[in-house]
């Protein structure tokens, strides 16, 4: 069964205008059109769908498509993605931005599905907090990112574009999250970690099968399927370029006391850490320059393949386990796909890839 499923409030509300213009007649054989009026409708659309192989023509952004997965974990849904929403991680990793015409770019899922090409199987990132569990199919953060999240939602109405996510950034550079890490072993093997020198991935000499990692921390997201969580956002680059292992997540670690400049956690190194951040955030825009970064030994300064320690810890992983410490409330938040969940004190959290088996798959490249 063929359905499009059109959320009209996901990024700038061009998700029916799109349709009706520029779909509807490539889509003859479409069995139901269903447009959202709230949160939860997708669902409700599909549960009184026969229960059989579905393909869902999803316009919308990454936050309808985190819905359906988590409403429906056991239906067997293949999806064609045509970018409505803010972000559309997933579709821009798809087809990264590659001088298209604006409508044909939107289009090129849409194409290998009336081309019949197979659909690819996509990995799910379980992110769990105490008894409640969430399925992504693109990132699973906690620090910078999760915060950054949190406070955008609040700007959505004002900045309906990307732009409410610098914003919320700038608001949150100068905090440090306190908390304790845990990488899982890439099944079968140890965590990996990016060499910049070899331009491959290591097994990490300190673990052992997992590997232990102390904060502060700036940053820490992971990703599967993608490479990016915009379209020039490229955050997790390596995951297009060196191909990740089956049930693996690239995992993005920042902490600034590994900056041979920065000696102590107190205010003032916060406000100095600031400017990296940015160097670092600005070269993930770069085409993701910044997982060559490393530090000059004496004076901190960021250089690129230089001989000092890496700025950004870039590990390959089957998940992790963050542990907040309690004083820390903003080192509580954790986000999935965009939905942003906070650990109650006492508890943590984990993300494990591909816990769950399912039948999701998307078309994408021919
Ligand atoms: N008609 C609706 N009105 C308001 N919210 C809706 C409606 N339909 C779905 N939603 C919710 O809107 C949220 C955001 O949708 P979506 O992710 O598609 O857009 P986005 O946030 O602009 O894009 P992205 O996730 O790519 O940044 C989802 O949580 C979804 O459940």
């Amino acid at each position: 069964m063929l359905v499009a499923i059109i959320n009209p409030a996901s990024g700038h509300r061009q998700a029916s205008f799109f349709f009706d213009h520029h779909l509807r007649p490539l889509l003859p054989a479409i069995n139901h059109v269903f447009t959202t009026t709230a949160q939860g409708d997708a669902e409700n659309f599909i549960h009184h769908l026969p229960d059989a192989p579905l393909t869902i023509v999803l316009l919308s952004g990454d936050g309808t498509l985190h819905e359906i997965i988590n409403a429906l974990p056991h239906r067997n849904i293949s999806f064609v993605l045509v970018p409505c929403g803010t972000a559309n991680a997933l579709y821009a990793s798809l087809f990264p931005p590659a001088g298209l015409d604006k409508i044909e770019y939107k289009l090129q899922s849409v194409r290998a599905f009336l081309a019949n090409a197979a659909p690819v199987h996509i990995s799910l990132a379980s992110a769990s907090i105490a008894a409640t569990s969430s399925l992504a199919s693109v990132v699973v953060s906690t620090a910078l990112h999760a915060n950054i999240l949190h406070h955008s939602e609040s700007l959505r109405r004002s900045h309906p574009g990307i732009e409410r996510f610098k914003i919320a950034a700038e608001q949150n550079s100068t905090k440090w999250y306190r908390a304790r890490a845990r990488i899982l072993p890439v099944p079968g093997d140890r965590v990996q970690i990016y060499d910049p020198k070899s331009s491959a991935f290591i097994p990490h000499p300190d673990a052992s099968p997992d590997l232990e990692l102390d904060g502060p921390f700036a940053y820490f997201l992971s990703t599967v399927n993608v490479d990016r969580l915009e379209p020039h956002f490229r955050i997790s680059p390596l995951a297009r370029i060196i191909a990740p292992p089956p049930s693996t997540c690239d995992i993005i670690v920042l902490r600034p006391l590994r900056d041979p400049q920065i000696n102590d956690d107190s205010d003032d190194a916060r406000k100095t850490y600031v400017e990296k951040v940015w160097q670092v955030l600005g070269a993930a825009y770069q085409n993701g320059t910044h997982v060559n970064f490393t530090y000059e030994t004496t004076t901190g300064e960021i250089q690129v393949n230089g001989d000092g320690p890496v700025v950004i810890e870039y590990f390959r992983a089957g998940g992790w386990e963050w542990f907040p410490d309690p004083q820390d409330e903003d080192a509580h938040l954790v986000c999935a796909d965009g939905a942003v969940h906070r650990i109650s004190p006492g508890e943590r959290a984990a993300c494990i890839i591909d816990q769950t088996p399912h039948t999701f798959s998307v078309y994408g490249p021919v």
